[in-house]
């Protein structure tokens, strides 16, 4: 990459993408992907708890070439390493960053596991919170720092719709009530112009970046939630 007299950032744009499990963070990654991938150069870092499924999958669907995509195991909460300590994270990201100078852009996937979880501003740049309309149609007012105030929320799964009795429309008007104007999308993997207008989103989110114009935005913290051993914490 040239060198300029800039104060433009030199390097990658770091994207979260957090929202509860299933609601299809890694599809819309490996969408992501295969829309920007001939046009910037990416990698990936997933969170799981136990496994390195998220980083399998991405792999298997051939997106990228296998050795940009790496995998961070979170252990207990999932939430941690992308909110608290973030060091895990970051080491990830960094490497990425040097072994394939330069990246243009580092797509973050969180361990999802409820409707809470935030990135902290010190990891990403900025952040995407992904719902699915099967998840049901209220899901988008019941509010939440990543609903509320992530940079854009994408409600998925749109052409699920009919099967499962949601008003898509009605949905996505919800989730435009709880953002104060902030962005929000309905996509379908499914449906190419909406991936299309997703990927519109980042190319032009990324070209800001590029150019020093724009600010990352902290959601807030997580609420208090707890686990699967049911004791209750919450996050700074
Ligand atoms: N019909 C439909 N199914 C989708 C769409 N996007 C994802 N899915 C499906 O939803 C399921 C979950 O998708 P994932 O991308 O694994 O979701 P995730 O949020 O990464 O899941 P976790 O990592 O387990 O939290 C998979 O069976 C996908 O095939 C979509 O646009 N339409």
């Amino acid at each position: 990459m040239t060198s300029n007299a800039t104060d433009a950032p030199h390097r990658a744009l770091r994207l979260g993408v957090a929202g509860p499990v299933g609601t299809g963070k890694s599809s819309t990654i490996a969408s992501l992907c295969r829309v920007l991938a001939g046009e910037m150069s990416i990698g990936v870092i997933t969170n799981d708890i136990y496994t390195d499924e998220d980083a399998r999958f991405l792999r298997s669907e051939g997106v990228l070439p296998q050795e940009r995509i790496r995998a961070v195991e979170t252990g207990a909460c999932p939430h941690t390493a992308i909110r608290d300590d973030v060091t895990m994270n970051l080491l990830a990201v960094e490497d990425l960053e040097r072994d394939f100078s330069p990246l243009d852009l580092v797509l973050v996937e969180s361990g999802g596991d409820n409707l809470t979880a935030t990135f902290s501003p010190a990891l990403v740049d900025a952040q995407l919170f992904v719902l699915d309309v099967a998840g049901g149609g209220d899901v988008a007012r019941k509010g939440g720092p990543g609903i509320a105030r992530a940079d854009l929320l994408v409600v998925n799964k749109i052409d699920l719709g009919e099967h499962v009795d949601v008003d898509v429309e009605q949905m996505l008007a919800d989730a435009r009530a709880a953002r104060d104007g902030r962005p929000v999308l309905g996509v379908s993997r499914k449906r190419p112009e909406t991936v299309e207008a997703l990927a519109g989103w980042v190319r032009e989110l990324q070209a800001a970046f590029t150019g020093g114009g724009h600010e990352p935005v902290d959601p807030g913290p997580m609420a208090p939630h707890s686990h699967a051993d049911g004791t209750v914490h919450q996050h700074g």
